[in-house]
Parts: C-alpha cells; structure tokens; sequence
C-alpha cells in the first residue's frame, strides 16, 4: 500500500457541485489505488446507490474500494475493506463480521476463497491508539489529524508531522496518514514516514481537474518512496 488514498466524501462532493460519478472517473484516469466512500448523512440505501456507482467507475481495476464506518454495507457493496474509526465497530469485530460474511460467501460457491482478503484499517490519533492498533488486527493504520482539518468537526487535536514520525516508529504496519493533506505539504508527510496519504479537500485545486492533482499526489509519493530506497542503497 503506497500512495494516494483518495476518499470520496459525499457531502463535500455535494457542497462544491461534483457528481459522485465525475470525482471517480478522474480518480480512475488518475490510477489511483485505494478510494474510500464517506457519506456521514446518507442512508443506507443511499450509501449502496453511491457505493454502486464507484463498483461501476473502477470495474476492472485493481483499485481497492473501502467503505467508511459500515462494515455491512461494504460487505454488501461488494467494497474490498472499511474504515472504523475509534467511536465505530472495532477492527476485531469488523473483520469478525467480514470473515463468516466471506467464508460464506466461499462455502456457497463451493470454492476455496482465493480473491484478495477482505481489508481492515483503523484509526489512531495518539501515541497509545497506534500501540493498541499495532498488535490488533488492522491491515493498515491510519494516523491524524497530521494538519489542521476543517472536513472532519469532530477532528482529534493536530499531531503533526512528530505524530506521523512517531507512528512510523511505532508500528510496521501500512500507515496511512489524514487530515490537511495538500499537494504542498504530502512531501513532509510522506517522508515522516507515511505510506499512504488519504485526501479529501486536497483534491480540489481551483483551474485544475481531480485526475491531474491525483496524480500528482500519485507521482509525490513515488519519488518519496525512491529518494528513500536510493537513500538506503548509497
Ligand atoms: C483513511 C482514514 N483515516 C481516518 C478516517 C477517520 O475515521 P473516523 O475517525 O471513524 O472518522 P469518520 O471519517 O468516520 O468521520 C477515515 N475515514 N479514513
Ligand atoms: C476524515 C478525517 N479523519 C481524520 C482523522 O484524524 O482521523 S482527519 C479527517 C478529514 C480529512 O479531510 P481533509 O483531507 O479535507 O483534511
Ligand atoms: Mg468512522
């Protein structure tokens, strides 16, 4: 797991005049490989109605698709993972869920379930949350707010680019780090350590399409990633 994790985040889609389908199309032509679907207000229908649109956008790509919060309708949507959060089903329990809902699924089709294991991540805001994280049984951690953030209201305190550092040190697992991410400031981030860089505002830079600043999220993350690998060799 590298580079940009895009979140599609409903309200904001519908604030700032973006169809749900628009957005994902340029995320598609952006080759992006993780995109979540956040809608805090919808209801469950309308979370499968949007979920279904994203199926439909990334058919055929190894993009991985993660619902937020719901771990039901992303088994439903036929999503690849979710997200919880620290107020939302814990990790264990959601790959609990995930587990008989796939090892069904399998049984039904008579088959051993060889396709990609249904994916977890968990939010950390703390120090103590990314140790719990680390032995728990999370796929990948995410970590923040790194900036400041007005997309989320209920946003934990800042912990900077040190949080981000700190998690890199304190867990090996995928880290994903969230909260004021931008073209500006990915950089930093991604050299305190972070794997991925989930988005939600950064994604829209006036006089530019989404397809052009994924990708360059995309491209910022992949001259990281080999600055640090030259790094190690010389
Ligand atoms: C990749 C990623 N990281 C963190 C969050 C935040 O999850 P949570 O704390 O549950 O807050 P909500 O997004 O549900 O409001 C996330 N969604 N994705
Ligand atoms: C959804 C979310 N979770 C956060 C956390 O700290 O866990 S910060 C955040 C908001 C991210 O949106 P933007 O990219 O617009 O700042
Ligand atoms: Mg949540």
């Amino acid at each position: 797991m590298k580079g940009l994790y895009a979140i599609a985040d409903v309200g904001v889609l519908a604030r700032r005049g973006m169809g749900l389908r628009v957005f994902a199309e340029g995320l598609k032509a952006a080759g992006v490989g993780v995109v979540q679907l956040r809608d805090k207000d919808g209801s469950p229908e309308g979370v499968l109605a949007g979920a279904r649109v994203l199926r439909e956008v990334f058919a055929g790509t190894d993009s991985l698709l993660v619902m937020n919060d719901r771990v039901d309708l992303g088994l439903l949507a036929g999503f690849g993972g979710v997200h919880v959060g620290q107020g939302d089903l814990s990790v264990e329990d959601a790959k609990a869920v995930a587990g008989q809902s796939e090892s069904q699924r399998a049984q039904r089709k008579d088959e051993e379930d060889t396709e990609r294991k249904w994916v977890v991540g968990g939010s950390t805001h703390t120090e103590d949350e990314v140790r719990v994280a680390d032995v728990g049984a999370a796929d990948y951690v995410a970590v923040g707010p790194v900036f400041a953030t007005g997309t989320k209201a209920d946003a934990s305190p800042v912990v900077g680019l040190e949080g981000v550092r700190r998690a890199r040190a304190l867990t090996g697992k995928p880290l994903v780090a969230i909260g004021g991410i931008t073209l500006a400031n990915a950089r930093s981030v991604v050299d305190a350590g972070a794997d991925m860089v989930a988005v939600i505002t950064g994604l829209f830079v006036p006089g530019r399409t989404v397809e052009s600043v994924a990708w360059e999220f995309g491209k910022i993350c992949v001259e990281v990633e080999r600055e640090k690998t030259q790094t190690r060799i010389f």
